[in-house]
């Protein structure tokens, strides 16, 4: 049995995807939700799911390595960023390498980076005119959006799209394929 850790800063929908995907599953469990933000949904989630969830407080987040101890030993074999929105600090990366996964709601490398979050994001794709959008799993390293792709899935953007219904678009891609790509990294 694999023990996945989901990291979360807010409503936590693709946490709970992964959650159902993995209910009375032989493969894998989520045995920890990390949060950084007090009172967010992903909270809720863990509650009603009785997942042991932590608070992250920032300053032991960035210059300890109190998470990383917790996260060994948990015994936490797969990392999934869903929707958190700090920075992964050097030491958590390096206690996991190729261990820690973060999907982003556009087609990277474009539209990525510092800034480039939630609806951040599907405003810059509409204001540019892009025809299409989608989204990217990828390897988490030191930078933002910049570790190895795992995956790529593309949507249409039509003239009448506004950034809402991209995002209803790209939320659907991501309930979709982020639990398949979890799966499939810990069959691996
Ligand atoms: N080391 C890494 N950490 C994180 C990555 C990563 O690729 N490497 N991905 C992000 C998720 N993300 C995009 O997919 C992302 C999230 C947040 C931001 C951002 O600009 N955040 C703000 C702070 C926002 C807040 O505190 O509410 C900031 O840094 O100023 C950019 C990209 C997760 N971590
Ligand atoms: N750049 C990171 C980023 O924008 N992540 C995005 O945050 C949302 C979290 O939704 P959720 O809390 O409902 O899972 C998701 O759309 C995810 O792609």
């Amino acid at each position: 049995m694999k023990n996945i850790a989901i990291f979360a800063s807010g409503t936590g929908s693709n946490a709970q995807k992964i959650i159902d995907h993995f209910r009375n599953s032989a493969i894998a469990r989520v045995s920890m939700i990390l949060c950084n933000k007090p009172g967010a949904g992903v909270f809720q989630i863990a509650e009603k799911e009785g997942i042991p969830s932590v608070l992250i407080e920032k300053e032991s987040f960035f210059h300890t390595d109190n998470y990383i101890t917790i996260l060994k030993e948990a015994g936490i074999d797969l990392i999934v960023l869903a929707g958190f929105l700090w920075k992964v600090p050097a030491n958590l990366v390096q206690a996991f390498p190729d261990t820690i996964i973060n999907i982003h709601p556009a087609l990277l490398p474009k539209y990525g980076g510092k800034g480039m979050y939630g609806h951040f994001v599907h405003e810059a794709v509409i204001t540019a005119r892009e025809t299409e959008s989608g989204i990217t799993i990828h390897y988490v390293n030191e930078k933002y959006d910049d570790g190895a792709t795992i995956l790529q899935e593309r949507c249409i953007i039509t003239p009448d799209d506004t950034p809402l219904t991209l995002a209803g678009k790209i939320q659907l891609l991501e309930h979709k394929w982020y639990p398949l790509i979890v799966e499939r990294l810990l069959t691996k």
